[in-house]
């Protein structure tokens, strides 16, 4: 296994997220249920590891927390076929798509980018590397997020409406994925808004958990 994907924040390749990938979360905030898989970018600067409080941005007025699975490439997909995707996964951490709703909103009905609803500064709270074998079934693992100790969110990476195998494939026919490249899956339902002070503490089953403050 490369230390560079060990250490995949580090070595900052491109973020990938994936939008509305569970129909429970689409229908919760009133968006129609893709029918197929839809991706915006996050910047490198947003990664935060363990240690680092999210920062909510200058004049946001509701921050989301959205629990995801994350999936880091370990080799170059250009066009790779959905049977081929395991041999290209090269490990999986769990992720925080921090989300400025209102922005979000705004931009969306003016037909504008998510780019600041998505990406400003700390809005991408990793954990660290987990190594592949240590799930085998990316399509069965628990996704929990407790905000001041009340569970807010708590799914099942089976209820995705695009499989990770799909999804990358997909991506893998229209942008070119490099080692160390990272894929947000989508957010189970449950998603809602954060203060300063508030702690999030969130898991993928017990595999891995992490803990971040709000400042
Ligand atoms: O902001 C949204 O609802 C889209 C998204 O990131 C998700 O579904 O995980
Ligand atoms: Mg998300």
């Amino acid at each position: 296994m490369s230390s560079k994907l060990q250490n995949f924040v580090k070595f900052g390749r491109t973020i990938i997220c994936v939008g509305r990938n569970y129909r429970a979360h689409a229908s919760e905030l009133g968006n129609p249920i893709p029918s197929e898989p839809f991706v915006f970018l996050k910047p490198v600067s947003s990664y935060i590891t363990q240690g680092q409080d999210i920062k909510l941005p200058l004049g946001a007025s509701e921050i989301h927390h959205e629990v995801e699975l994350g999936v880091v490439i370990g080799s170059r997909c250009s066009s790779v076929t959905e049977s081929n995707i395991p041999d290209h996964i090269g490990g999986y951490f769990l992720a925080l798509d921090m989300t400025d709703r209102n922005r979000q909103k705004s931009a969306q009905t003016k037909g504008l980018p998510w780019t600041v609803a998505k990406g400003f500064d700390t809005a991408c709270p990793v954990s660290d590397f987990v190594p592949k074998d240590r799930i085998p079934d990316p399509q069965n693992v628990d996704l929990w997020l407790k905000v001041n100790g009340n569970l807010r969110q708590s799914g099942n990476t089976k209820l995705m409406i695009f499989p990770v195998k799909k999804l990358i494939s997909w991506i893998s026919e229209r942008i070119t994925l490099e080692e160390g490249d990272v894929i947000l899956t989508g957010t189970p339902e449950g998603v809602g808004p954060v203060r300063s002070g508030d702690i999030i503490e969130c898991g993928l089953g017990d595999i891995t958990k992490m803990k971040y403050s709000i400042k």
